[in-house]
C-alpha cells in the first residue's frame, strides 16, 4: 500500500496495491502489519457500513473524549466526497480540511485521526461506504459541526436543493459557534 500525505499532518490516503488477473481483482484492505508500519498504531474495534442514494450528506461528526474515534474509510460501491475537518483547538490547521474523491474504482482509502470531524457526500446514484473505528460507538458521546457550514469552504459538490441530511445533521452548531472539546 501506499500511504499519500495531505496538507494535514496525520490526515493520510491510502492506495492499496491492486492484482488484476483474468477473474478480477484482489487486494489487501486492511493489514494490521503494514498500516503500523507505515501510518502509526491504532487497535480498531467496530467496522460500520452505510448505504445512501445521491445528494446524502452525512456529517460532520465525532465523538467526544473519553470516546474519540480514530476512522479509517473507503466507498466499495459508487462515489463520495469525504472530508476531515480539523476541530483541534490550537492546531496551525483548525477549521481547515481535506477533501478526497473516494470510489468503488480507486480503491482509495482515508484515515481521518482523533481530534478531526468527518463527513461525506454521495456523489454518485448510491453509494456503499466501509469503516473501520477504534472505538465503539457511544451515542452520548456523539458530537457533530453543520455540514453545510459555508466558512469551511467545503466543495461538496452537491446542488443545495438535492442535499439529503439526517435531522439529527441538520442542527449541528457553524464552526465560529463550537466548542472544541479537542486540543492540539
Ligand atoms: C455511527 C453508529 C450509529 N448507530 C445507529 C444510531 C442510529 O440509530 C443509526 C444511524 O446513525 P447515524 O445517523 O449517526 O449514522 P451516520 O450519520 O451514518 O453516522 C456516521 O457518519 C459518518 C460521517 C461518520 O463519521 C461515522 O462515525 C458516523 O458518525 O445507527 C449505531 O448503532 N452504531 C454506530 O456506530
Amino acid at each position: 500500500m501506499e500511504v499519500i500525505k495531505t496538507d494535514i499532518e496525520g490526515v493520510v490516503i491510502i492506495e492499496p496495491r491492486i492484482f488484476k488477473d483474468a477473474r478480477g481483482y484482489f487486494f489487501e484492505s486492511f493489514s494490521k502489519r503494514e498500516f503500523e508500519e507505515k501510518v502509526g498504531h491504532v487497535e480498531f474495534v467496530q467496522d460500520n457500513e452505510s448505504m445512501s442514494s445521491y445528494g446524502v450528506m452525512r456529517g460532520l461528526h465525532f465523538q467526544r473524549p473519553p470516546y474519540t474515534q480514530a476512522k479509517l474509510v473507503r466507498c466499495v460501491k459508487g462515489k463520495v466526497l469525504d472530508v476531515a475537518v480539523d476541530i483541534r483547538k490550537g492546531s496551525p490547521t483548525y477549521g481547515k480540511h481535506v477533501a478526497v474523491e473516494l470510489t468503488e474504482d480507486n480503491h482509495r482509502q482515508f484515515f481521518i485521526p482523533k481530534g478531526f470531524a468527518h463527513g461525506f457526500a454521495v456523489l454518485s446514484e448510491t453509494a456503499i461506504f466501509q469503516y473501520k473505528c477504534d472505538e465503539f460507538y457511544h451515542p452520548e458521546a456523539d458530537g457533530g459541526i453543520s455540514i453545510l457550514d459555508g466558512s469551511l469552504g467545503i466543495d461538496w459538490r452537491i446542488p443545495t436543493a438535492q442535499a439529503i441530511l439526517s435531522e439529527k445533521d441538520t442542527k449541528h452548531p457553524l464552526l465560529k459557534d463550537f466548542d472544541s472539546p479537542f486540543n492540539f
